[in-house]
């Protein structure tokens, strides 16, 4: 599919990717589903299969949502001035998101951290960033750097650190078959990266409690 670009981003916030917007009909992608469906040996006609290519395109586009969102509207202008030099961290964020290699789910959580510079986010912004990147389709690792990115353009903080830990569905239900693998990434970025007492400070914060599965 060819992304198109939509609107070019203001130069005051992080370069984000460009708004996709579909170059096929929602009827082609329907039929495309069909078609899926008929080389997997189903019977698209049957009752139960005949509403599936309609429900197949809304849940991927509500999964692939992201690509339509902004920083900027989920921001929706909530960075305040804020004389404070102590470390936020919203850690446990869940995360669903989908690996572009395979279309499965990516699922785990992500700890964001950062450590302000006269400015501070809404808490909730920093779970609608995660959420937005989240869906798309993705790699891990550029999904964590998209997070420390977006955020540390929007708050040119003294540090921003990003830690996705995450197990994906194409490792587990399919190819290798691993499950209880969890994939562990972090981007840091400042004093994160820095000063090994703040990355340690972050990293003793987001220590999993005793009953982590
Ligand atoms: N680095 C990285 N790799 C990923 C991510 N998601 C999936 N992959 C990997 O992408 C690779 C794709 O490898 P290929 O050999 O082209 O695909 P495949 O035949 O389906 O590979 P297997 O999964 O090993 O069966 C696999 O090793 C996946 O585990 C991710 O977020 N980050
Ligand atoms: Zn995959």
């Amino acid at each position: 599919m060819t992304l198109s670009t939509q609107e070019s981003p203001s130069p005051a916030l992080p370069s984000l990717e460009t708004e996709a917007q579909p170059v096929v009909s929602e009827e082609e992608m329907r039929q495309a589903v069909r078609t899926l469906l008929l080389g997997l040996g189903e019977d698209p006609d049957r009752e139960g299969l005949l509403d599936t290519p309609k429900r197949v395109v809304k849940a991927l586009q509500f999964l692939t949502s992201g690509y339509h969102q902004s920083i900027d509207d989920l921001l929706n202008g909530a960075v305040f001035h804020e004389d404070t030099d102590e470390m936020v961290l919203v850690r446990d964020i869940d995360l669903f998101s989908s690996c572009e290699h395979h279309i499965l789910p990516i699922i785990g959580r992500v700890h964001v951290a950062y450590m302000p510079n006269g400015k501070v986010i809404g808490l909730s912004k920093l779970a609608r960033i995660c959420e937005m990147y989240g869906r798309r389709l993705q790699v891990q690792e550029r999904l964590t750097a998209q997070i420390a990115d977006a955020i540390e353009g929007l708050l040119q903080p003294k540090g921003v650190a990003v830690v996705v830990e995450a197990t994906h569905m194409c490792m587990v239900m399919r190819g290798v078959q691993k499950p209880g693998s969890w994939t562990v990434s972090s981007a840091m970025r400042g004093v994160f990266a820095d000063d090994p007492k703040t990355r340690q400070e972050f990293m003793s914060l987001i220590q999993h409690p005793q009953n982590f599965r």
